[in-house]
């Protein structure tokens, strides 16, 4: 991972990056844990649909603080969602403990024993209980950017990858994915992940997915989905998705697509019914849910095609839904200077 690579050491006191969102390509979940979590084994893959998150070091302090805030502003995103009784709940983030990017910084410092103080700023573009994973991709990047911010006492940030996909499987199960993996390539951007999400393989995409997502109105909590699974007596094998994804052939990749959590997804919101149906209606006939909802994708064969059932996606749905065309991504995303 380039991390010691993109900012020269012993000069900046700030980073800034630009964290993905990410879809699951495939989700089948194999067992219940005692511990409360579910076995799963997905396939995953970065989207460029991202928020922005700028680290600031601070010496005289040993204070963990941060703002947040929609891109371009809450009150744009809250009438975005139309102004529905839940947006003013949506359009808020939270700006403490509460706030992965603040617990993953706490981590580090703990475990590393660091003192210094970090501000965070964060602006948000993913849309919040959507399954496409924006809290932990923040976690994720706050820690590549610590890590970078304190290369001067640590030493070179390469040399503490294992360490902090540790301190991210500590945050979320989430959280390891978008930690990126070792020598990942463009080409191997996608990951398989099971045990509780922590435990990746990179998985070859033959080219840059076309893909749009499609956000109805509407998060989901990922506890209560999960809480509603009923765990499956027999599972798919996920191998026949790995070859169509291999493949690149995406009538196949769009067969073999699975979410297991989209029953319980569809009980606690109708919606989603609808939304696929209004993808599907738009042309866009390879359509799912991502992790534990709300938002559905498709995967396109251009990103013409991906723009042009977008738009008319966009027009069939009611206000307060929104739809992005967009591609498939690297998973650990440039850490710059922030100037
Ligand atoms: C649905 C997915 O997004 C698919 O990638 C993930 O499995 C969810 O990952 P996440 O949002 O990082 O989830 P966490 O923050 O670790 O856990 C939230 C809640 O989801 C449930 N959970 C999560 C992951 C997992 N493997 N089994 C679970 O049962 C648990 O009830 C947990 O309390
Ligand atoms: N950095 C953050 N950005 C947005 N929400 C955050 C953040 N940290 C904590 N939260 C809280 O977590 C909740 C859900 O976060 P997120 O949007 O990542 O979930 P999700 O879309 O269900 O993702 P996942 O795919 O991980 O299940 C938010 O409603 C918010 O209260």
């Amino acid at each position: 991972m380039p991390l010691a690579t993109t900012v020269p050491t012993n000069v900046q006191t700030a980073v800034e990056t630009s964290p993905p969102a990410k879809l699951n390509l495939f989700l089948e979940i194999t067992a219940r844990r005692c511990d409360g979590f579910h076995e799963i084994d997905t396939v995953m893959v970065p989207i460029d649909l991202r928020d922005h998150l700028l680290i600031q070091r601070l010496d005289s302090s040993d204070e963990l603080s941060m703002e947040a805030q929609w891109m371009p502003s809450s009150e744009i995103w809250t009438q975005k969602l139309s102004g529905s009784p839940q947006s003013s709940h949506l359009a808020q983030i939270p700006s403490d403990e509460n706030n992965l990017v603040i617990r993953a910084l706490a981590a580090f410092r703990k475990h590393f024993g660091v003192r210094c103080g970090f501000h965070s700023r964060l602006f948000k573009g993913i849309p919040a209980g959507a399954g496409m994973g924006g809290a932990s991709s923040d976690a994720a990047s706050a820690l590549r950017c610590a890590s970078l911010l304190c290369e001067p006492e640590l030493g070179p940030a390469a040399e503490r990858v294992e360490e902090l996909a540790a301190i991210a499987a500590t945050i979320g199960s989430d959280v390891p994915f978008f930690l990126g993996l070792p020598g990942q390539s463009e080409s191997t951007v996608a990951a398989r992940a099971r045990g509780r999400g922590e435990l990746l393989n990179p998985v070859s995409l033959r080219s840059p997915l076309p893909v749009v997502v499609a956000y109805p109105r509407h998060g989901l909590s990922t506890a209560e989905v999960y809480g509603r699974l009923t765990v499956p007596s027999e599972t798919i094998d996920p191998e026949p998705f790995l070859k169509a994804l291999s493949s690149g052939n995406r009538k196949l990749i769009g067969e073999k697509m699975t979410n297991r959590l989209t029953a319980p997804a569809r009980e606690i919101r109708p919606e989603i019914d609808e939304m696929l149906e209004s993808m599907w209606r738009s042309g866009l006939q390879t359509c799912q849910l991502t992790g534990s909802g709300s938002a559905c994708f498709a995967i396109t064969d251009t990103i013409g095609q991906a723009r042009r059932a977008a738009a008319r996606l966009r027009a069939m749905l009611q206000p307060g839904a929104l739809v992005w065309a967009t591609h498939t991504t690297t998973t650990a995303p440039r850490v710059r200077h922030a100037s």
